[in-house]
């Protein structure tokens, strides 16, 4: 199999080319860019250098052609134009957010302009997901922080464990904002330092949360969403609460929780007492998960730690990529991480 990655030379396109250079069944194609088209690939991910000679290419439907799976790591809105002039036998993967969320009105109000339509939602352990995944010529990926907080609620949701009232804060490295040039995220801002951003229900993934989450639940779940920018390049640690259904007890919360991880290769429930931390998930596929029940305010809280460009982004990509060519879910795909 052949891939092609368009926005090779950004965050998510680089951790892409990271993971297939060691992915047995697919095989890097044609590299594309924006402004950096015509460089080679070492000028922007130095950290790859058995593709450093590969030259950039326009992001064109000439160079994307003749692929079997193309993966899109472009900013939000240029998805949909690239996606169109690829045949349906072409397995198409977006990393980025034009086709995860299933209410226009939603989209509209938090990405403004057109809705570009729905794709199978790539996050295979959100239940009966990996059926729609299964064939599917069309992936969105979903949002880094929204994989985390998935992740972290849907086995409570799942088992009726939860009220629909949730609340979250979750800090992640800067990668996650892409390597544009932005001014709040300058060194000598970031460093040092960790800022709230995003408040009072304005972040462009809340919607993608309720969305998940409330698809799990059977009923409407409303999320309130704190982003955190913290001091690190990777990284999300999430902390996400609910209340706690009428009579839970601690020991049928982590019965819940052990049940719905026990076939997921890449979500780790950790030990008793074991709390996630971002270092445990670098370059890795995996989640680390912790979950209790806080009995004095009787509400449920779940920690979960992952890699945004990981299994937030490309390696999450790659699981779904997987399944939809029938290859084993995990093939290619880091368990473990980088310590310390
Ligand atoms: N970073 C993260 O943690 C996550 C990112 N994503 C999504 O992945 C996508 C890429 O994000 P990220 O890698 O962080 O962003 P970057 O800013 O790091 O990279 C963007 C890439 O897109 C290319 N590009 C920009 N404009 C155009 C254009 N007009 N035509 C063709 N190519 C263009 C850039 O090329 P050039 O260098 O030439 O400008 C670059 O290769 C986004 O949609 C993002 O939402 C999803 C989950 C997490
Ligand atoms: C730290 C930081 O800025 N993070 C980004 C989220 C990045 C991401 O994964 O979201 P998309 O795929 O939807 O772009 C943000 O909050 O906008």
């Amino acid at each position: 199999m052949k891939a092609a990655i368009a926005g090779a030379s950004g965050y998510a396109g680089g951790e892409l080319l990271r993971l297939l250079l060691d992915h047995p069944a697919i095989e890097i194609g044609a590299l594309t860019a924006g402004s950096s088209a015509g460089d080679p690939l070492g000028a922007h991910q130095p950290h790859l250098p058995s593709l450093a000679d590969r030259v950039l290419l326009d992001t064109t439907p000439e160079a994307l052609a003749g692929h079997d799976v193309v993966y899109l790591a472009l900013p939000h809105g240029h998805s949909a134009a690239v996606a169109e002039i690829l045949g349906d036998d072409t397995l198409v993967v977006d990393c980025g957010a034009d086709f995860r969320l299933q209410d226009a009105a939603a989209w509209e109000h938090f990405y403004g302009g057109p809705h570009a339509g729905t794709w199978p939602y790539g996050l295979p352990e959100l239940p009966g997901q990996r059926d729609l995944l299964k064939g599917a010529r069309r992936v969105a990926v979903p949002g880094c922080y929204p994989t985390s907080v998935t992740l972290a609620l849907f086995p409570a949701f799942a088992a009726g464990l939860a009220e629909p009232d949730v609340v979250v804060v979750a800090a992640s490295g800067t990668s996650g904002a892409g390597r544009s040039l932005k001014p709040h995220l300058l060194g000598s801002e970031v460093m040092g330092s960790a800022t709230a951003y995003g408040v009072g229900g304005t972040h462009r993934h809340t919607p993608e949360m309720e969305q998940n989450l409330s698809r799990v639940a059977g009923r409407p779940v409303t999320v309130s969403f704190t982003p955190v920018l913290a001091p690190m390049s990777r990284g999300i640690l999430a902390t996400c609460t609910a209340p706690a259904a009428p009579g839970l007890t601690a020991a049928a919360l982590r019965e819940a929780y052990e049940a719905a991880v026990e076939h997921e290769p890449f979500l780790r429930l950790l030990p008793e007492g074991v709390w996630p931390a971002t270092s445990m998930t670098l370059g890795s596929n995996t989640a680390a998960l912790q979950v209790t029940l806080d009995e004095r305010a009787g509400r449920v809280v779940a920690v979960i730690a992952i890699d945004n460009l990981t299994k937030g982004t490309a390696g999450g990509a790659i699981q779904s990529t997987n399944i939809a060519l029938g290859l084993p879910e995990e093939l290619g795909l880091p368990l473990n991480g980088v310590a310390p």
